[in-house]
């Protein structure tokens, strides 16, 4: 799913009108009225006070009209038109207009701190004050009105974007935001909505279609992409009956130190139920055993060092090779990474040690091969990148290192987000018991298993981190948050794959329960 930027969704408004013959308001009434249709869905008729603070642009404008369809259905609704500009809008002025014909008498105007109402506990908020017009920071009193909505505690539903949050840039002051209870944006969702710094203020997402010219939005290429279940229902590639385990590739895992085995375990048994052919892990000595019978599907090579690996001369005979989980950052261990870095050629996954070496040494990134996949929680990127001022910064200071690799940087998180060159893809799958020991090499070797497969980069990782996210909340559904462990997102891997072309209306307790009855 596309997310647009405020600039392509005024062109995409304007094509509308045009190609359909309609004006503004008629897609200003359709916007309110799908919000409308929402609310009453939710009300059902229940009396509670609706108080309403509407702009004086179109997002107001929507406010106004959403509340005259409120009052023709008898709702109780009490509206609010916060002056913060003269500068009134077109589509504004006709609501404010047809809202007074309604109620007979104006929404109340608020030009300070004083004309602020208490707004009772009961009450539904609704924001219609800025949406993705906004482009500079809320004057001081407008602060405050938000301040006070946010206090209220109340359940407020933000019309498009929750007031004070911007669409394309940081935004500046993260005390003046609409804490949202839901947001009902049009039609399609918006950055910052996933972004770690401001995801919070618009809590649960609903996407009301308000029809936007469908020629517009299909042409128009937008950096940032949501990846949901029908995005990689057309990536997975389907297997041919005469196919057999050397056409799906062998990945080598390189990892592992004393105590950190595991690691390299859950990566190789992630890779092999991704569907990786064959696997081999690369360990020191005395991992042997432990691996061998950990995974006795996997095949085994041990280097001479017991504790770290030093040495690590592997041949050339594998599709992708994943490094850094478990791996530790000795002295000898840095000296030996580089060694290989110098001669490689495979495919690379980095991940954990492996990007904690090269963030010691940046010199190291220019020795990557192109198109490898590095895998970074917030910490190791940010030891990679430099500090980040927010958000946006974030986005931008990544998209330089993945041009500069001329690779993929995945930013685990909450929404994980893949980054190559300047697109973003944000993960849409996952929950909170995901973050736990272990997950994070459990990505690894799902991602290497998806490239030696024959899937490109991009693809590994974007489709990687869908089924990894989605998996964990299969699992979650059996084990809850708490209990969720990184070897269980390997146990419902398989369910995460038959789960991509399952109907979504599966009954929750049916749905990836499949572990019980197969054990
Ligand atoms: N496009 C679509 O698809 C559809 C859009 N629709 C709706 O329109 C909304 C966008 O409306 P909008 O463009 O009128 O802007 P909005 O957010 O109401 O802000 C109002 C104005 O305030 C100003 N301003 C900015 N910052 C400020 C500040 N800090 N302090 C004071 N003033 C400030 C700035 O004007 P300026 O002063 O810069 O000239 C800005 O224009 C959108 O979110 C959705 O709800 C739907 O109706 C139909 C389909
Ligand atoms: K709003």
């Amino acid at each position: 799913m596309k997310l647009f930027s405020a600039k392509q969704l005024k062109e995409a408004d304007q094509a509308t009108e045009k190609n359909e013959g309609i004006t503004s308001i008629d897609l200003m009434e359709r916007a309110a009225g799908q919000a409308f249709e929402w609310i009453d869905a939710q009300l059902k008729g229940q009396q509670v006070p609706i108080y309403i603070f509407c702009g004086i642009g179109n997002n107001g404008g929507d406010g106004l009209a959403l509340g005259r369809l409120l009052l023709n259905k008898k709702y109780d609704v009490h509206s609010f038109v916060v002056n913060y500009s003269e500068n009134r809008s077109k589509c504004f002025l006709i609501n404010y207009d047809r809202y007074k014909n309604t109620s007979k008498e104006w929404p109340k105007l608020l030009k300070s701190v004083d004309d602020f109402p208490d707004i009772p506990a009961n009450a539904l908020v609704v924001d219609a004050i800025f949406g993705i017009g906004l482009n500079r920071p809320l004057d001081q009193w407008v602060k405050q009105l938000v301040i006070h909505i946010n206090q209220s505690k109340t359940f407020t539903i933000a019309i498009d974007v929750p007031s004070g949050m911007f669409v394309d840039s940081a935004t500046p002051d993260l005390e003046a935001v609409i804490e949202a209870s839901v947001t009902l944006t049009f039609q399609a969702p918006k950055l910052p909505f996933f972004l770690p710094e401001t995801a919070r203020f618009s809590n649960s997402i609903q996407v009301l279609n308000i029809g936007l010219d469908g020629n517009y939005l299909a042409e128009t290429p937008t950096k940032a992409k949501l990846i949901t279940k029908p995005d990689v229902q057309k990536m997975y590639q389907p297997r041919d009956k005469f196919s057999h385990k050397g056409t799906f590739g062998h990945a080598l895992i390189v990892g592992g130190s004393y105590g950190k085995m595991g690691a390299v375990t859950l990566a190789v048994k992630a890779c092999l139920r991704a569907g990786a052919g064959k696997t081999t892990t690369y360990i020191p000595e005395s991992g042997y055993t432990i691996l061998q019978t950990a995974v006795p599907e996997a095949m085994v090579i041990a280097a001479q060092e017991s504790k770290h690996l030093v040495d690590f001369s592997v041949s050339n005979e594998y599709e992708a090779i994943a490094i850094g989980v478990g791996l530790g950052t000795d002295v000898k261990t840095m000296k030996g990474f580089k060694k290989f870095l110098e001669t490689n050629k495979t495919q690379l996954v980095l991940d954990a040690d492996a990007l904690n070496l090269l963030a010691q040494d940046k010199e190291l990134l220019k020795l990557l091969p192109k198109n490898c996949v590095l895998t970074p929680h917030p910490g190791e990127l940010e030891r990679l990148v430099g500090k980040w001022k927010n958000d946006f910064d974030k986005l931008k200071k990544t998209v330089s290192l993945s041009k500069s690799i001329d690779g993929v940087v995945v930013i685990k998180g909450a929404y994980t987000i893949t980054v190559y060159h300047d697109q973003y893809y944000i993960n849409s799958t996952g929950n909170p018991g995901m973050a736990t020991a272990g997950s994070g090499d459990v990505l690894t070797g799902i991602i290497t298993g998806l490239i030696v497969q024959g899937y490109d980069v991009l693809t590994a990782a974007v489709f990687g981190v869908y089924l990894h996210g989605s998996t964990g909340d299969l699992a979650a559904q059996q084990t809850g948050y708490n209990s969720l462990i990184a070897g269980d997102l390997i146990d419902f891997l398989g369910d995460g794959f038959i789960h991509l072309f399952r109907s979504d209306n599966v009954p929750q307790e049916t749905a990836g329960n499949n572990r019980k009855n197969s054990n």
